[in-house]
């Protein structure tokens, strides 16, 4: 067992490396978005904000500060901008393909620990998002709190 078992566990987003590389992530992402065949139709009606707020909304799942909650939207918010966009698993496969694309470009951390969890919360969001979208109808209670994702399994970063 590693000596520093005992060090404070990072957050899975302080581990990606904080709030600047969610920016950059959700910008570069949605820059391929908007060029991407399947994708362009979906989101080409998008506010100029729409990826600053996927962005603070991811990092604030993921750990990070309550900027998304506090003052731009809620979970309950955020469920109902896929109400009726009639999304499919098209569609899902090709925004998770952009987005590790993009992880690996801007080299966010690459440990199995890391990337699994990460990759736990995308397939679980994505797939939530194609069945809302799908409906006209919220059931969650409109005070549902935004998740708070894990390492999970693993339990914390990689311990070289
Ligand atoms: C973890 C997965 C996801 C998260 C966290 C997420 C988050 C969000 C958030 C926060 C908004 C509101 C943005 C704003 O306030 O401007 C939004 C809107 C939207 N999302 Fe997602 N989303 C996810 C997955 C998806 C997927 C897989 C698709 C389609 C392939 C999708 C399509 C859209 C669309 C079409 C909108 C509305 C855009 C508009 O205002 O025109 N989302 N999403």
């Amino acid at each position: 067992m590693a000596a520093n078992h005992h060090a404070k566990i990072p957050t899975l987003y302080e581990w990606a490396g904080g709030m600047p590389v969610f920016v950059t992530l959700f910008d570069n992402f949605y820059d391929k978005v908007l060029a991407d065949g399947i994708l362009e139709p979906v989101f080409k009606h998008m506010s100029a904000a729409h990826r600053l707020h996927v962005a603070h909304f991811v990092a604030e799942v993921l750990g990070g500060p309550k900027v998304y909650s506090e003052s731009e939207g809620s979970h309950f918010l955020m469920i109902k901008k896929h109400l009726k966009k009639h999304l499919t698993e098209t569609h899902r496969k090709r925004w998770m393909e952009l987005l590790l694309e993009t992880a690996d470009e801007l080299a966010l951390p690459p440990d199995p620990e890391f990337r699994s969890a990460f990759l736990a919360y995308l397939e679980w969001g994505t797939r939530i998002a194609v069945i809302n979208s799908n409906t006209d109808e919220v059931t969650e209670d409109p005070d549902v709190p935004m998740p708070r994702w894990g390492w999970g399994v693993p339990g914390g970063p990689f311990q070289g």
